[in-house]
C-alpha cells in the first residue's frame, strides 16, 4: 500500500530574499551571522524548495529601499526577511526604508515580535520592526541580534512565533502555498484554506 504522501504533489518552489543590514558585518569588522541564521531557520522550517536571494548591506536608508525594491520587482521574491537596523540608534533606519517601499503596512507582525521578544530580553521594546506588502510580496523586519531570528520567527512557549502567520498571509496576497514542518513552526490557516498536511 502506498504512503499517503505519495498522492501529494511536490511542494511549490519559493523565492525568498534575505537581507542582513549591518554597518560592521558589511564592512568586514565582524563576520555576518544574519544571513546564515535566516537561511538555516527557513530551510529547517519549510518543505518547499527555496531559492534564496542574499544581500549584506550597510545601514543606509536609500540602499535598503533600493535593495527591497530590487528583490521584489526584479528578483520576484515571494517573501523578504531583513535583519538589523530596527533599534533607536541614529543609523537604525530599516523600518523607515521598509515603509518607503510599502504598498500597505501589516503592523501586527511588529506587535507580535515585541511580545515574543519580551520573553527573551527586556529591551525588546526598543525594536521598531514592522512588516509590509509590496506587490505580491511580504517584507518583514527582524532585529539584528542573530539569536533574535529564531526567537521571533519560532516564538516562545508563551507567545507564538510570527512565522505561523506567514503562509496564510502569502496565500492572501497571491503567492505560492507555503508548507511548514510542524516540529519547527505550525502554520495557522483557516480550515477552508488548508491542503492535506505533508508528513515531516
Ligand atoms: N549581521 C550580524 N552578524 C553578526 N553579529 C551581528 C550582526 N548584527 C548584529 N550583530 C550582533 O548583535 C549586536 C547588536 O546588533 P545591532 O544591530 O544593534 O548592531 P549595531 O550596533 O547597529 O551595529 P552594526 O550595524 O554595525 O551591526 C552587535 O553588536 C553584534 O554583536
Ligand atoms: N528576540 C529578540 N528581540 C530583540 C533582541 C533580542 O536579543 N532578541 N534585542 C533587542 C535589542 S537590544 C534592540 S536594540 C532591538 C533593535 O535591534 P536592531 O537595531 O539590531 O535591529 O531589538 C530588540 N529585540
Amino acid at each position: 500500500m502506498s504512503e499517503p504522501s505519495a498522492a501529494l504533489p511536490p511542494p511549490e518552489a519559493l523565492r525568498i530574499g534575505v537581507v542582513s543590514i549591518s554597518d560592521r558585518a558589511s564592512s568586514g569588522v565582524y563576520e555576518d551571522q544574519g544571513l546564515p541564521a535566516l537561511r538555516d531557520w527557513l530551510c529547517k522550517a519549510l518543505h518547499n524548495p527555496i531559492e534564496f536571494e542574499c544581500r549584506l548591506i550597510p545601514d543606509e536608508r536609500e540602499l535598503i529601499a533600493s535593495t527591497l525594491r530590487d528583490l521584489v520587482d526584479q528578483a520576484r521574491c515571494d517573501v523578504v526577511l531583513t535583519t538589523g537596523g530596527t533599534g533607536p540608534a541614529p543609523r537604525d533606519v530599516t523600518p523607515e526604508a521598509t515603509l518607503d517601499v510599502a504598498d500597505r503596512e501589516l503592523p501586527g507582525f511588529g506587535e507580535q515580535m515585541r511580545q515574543i521578544s519580551l520573553h527573551f530580553v527586556p529591551t525588546a521594546i526598543l525594536s521598531r520592526q514592522t512588516a509590509v506588502i509590496r506587490g505580491r510580496a511580504l517584507i518583514i523586519n527582524l532585529p539584528g541580534q542573530p539569536k533574535a531570528i529564531a526567537e521571533t520567527l519560532g516564538g516562545h512557549p508563551q507567545a507564538s512565533g510570527i512565522f505561523a502567520a506567514v503562509p496564510y498571509c502569502v496565500d492572501l496576497i497571491g503567492g505560492p502555498y507555503m508548507e511548514t514542518r510542524a516540529s519547527v513552526i505550525k502554520a495557522f490557516r483557516p480550515k477552508t484554506a488548508q491542503r492535506p498536511i505533508r508528513p515531516e
